[in-house]
């Protein structure tokens, strides 16, 4: 199981509708990514289905149920690392097995966490404090406690943004690994991403949003076979084809913003 309905879903700060009538089924063991332009309410909408907020109106359910407070089915990713900065790095991770996985012996939750911190290439952290990591240390650190905690749903928000480009890589090919591990239940992943190219080789759908307020503004199958491997991938008439189709969605925002006598300038001259 595992299936997601967001339902008519507003969300607003105040007197400012951040989100309006967003409308999508998650199937159990889909692959999401949410594309769309900076403030159209992309972490807003995990903040919803994390259930760190609540609509102003409609309904967000997972198998049915409304989601009405954070849960151990739903593992979290979100920007800003969010790890308890008074424990080390390592306890972070055990203390969120504690909790997925209560009474399992001190010494194997210590294993486990050691065991998922390296393979996010963390190796000679778990005494550390986060302080004393870097940024896209600590961001592959609370990626490991999510992965750890082996939730039927990841939510992840731009989770890889802030690395290099090879463990970026490295780190899609592990979470599309563990996203399939479980043959015949795989996870549920929504994976909030600006960039167009990792959102086409990790997802069986694509949710482009549009801004003002944020809106489904289309949806994209990603029929690509699996395994897809990047080299082999991006040169591929699907792949480029699908990459146009996305990042025209995505300009159609901007050129709205045209239309209505806005003007974006670049190196001093109105486009
Ligand atoms: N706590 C808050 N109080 C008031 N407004 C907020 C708050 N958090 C976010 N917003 C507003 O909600 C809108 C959507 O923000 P959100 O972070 O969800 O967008 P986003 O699509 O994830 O952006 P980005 O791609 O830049 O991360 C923005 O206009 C933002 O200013």
């Amino acid at each position: 199981m595992h299936t997601i309905s967001i339902n008519n879903v507003q969300f607003s700060y105040g007197a400012q509708t951040i989100l309006d009538g967003i409308d999508l089924e998650v199937l159990a063991g889909e692959f999401i990514c949410l594309l769309g332009p900076s403030g159209c309410g992309k972490s807003t909408l995990l903040r919803l289905l994390a259930g760190l907020a609540k609509p102003t109106l409609g309904s967000i359910a997972l198998d049915g149920a409304p989601i009405t407070a954070p849960g151990l089915d739903r593992g979290v990713v979100f920007q800003d690392y969010s790890l308890f900065p008074w424990m080390t790095t390592g306890q972070n991770v055990v203390l969120a097995l504690e909790q997925a996985f209560p009474g399992k012996p001190k010494n194997e939750q210590r294993e486990t966490a050691q065991a998922y911190l390296e393979m996010v290439g963390l190796d000679n952290v778990f005494h550390k404090l986060p302080g004393a990591l870097s940024g896209g240390m600590r961001q592959r650190a609370a990626i490991a406690r999510a992965f750890a905690i082996n939730s039927p749903v990841l939510l992840m928000d731009e989770p890889f943004g802030a690395l290099d480009a090879i463990t970026r890589a490295r780190l899609q090919d592990l979470l599309l690994q563990l996203w399939q591990q479980n043959k015949g239940e795989r996870k549920t992943v929504i994976f909030v991403t600006h960039d167009v190219e990792e959102a086409i080789l990790l997802a069986s759908r694509v949710v482009v949003m549009g801004l003002n307020p944020g809106s489904v503004r289309g949806v994209f199958d990603v029929s690509i076979p699996r395994p897809r491997v990047r080299q082999e991938l991006y040169g591929t008439p699907e792949f480029i084809a699908l990459r146009d189709r996305l990042i025209g969605e995505l300009h159609a925002d901007v050129l709205d913003e045209l239309d209505e006598g806005r003007t974006v300038r670049t190196a001093g001259e109105g486009i």
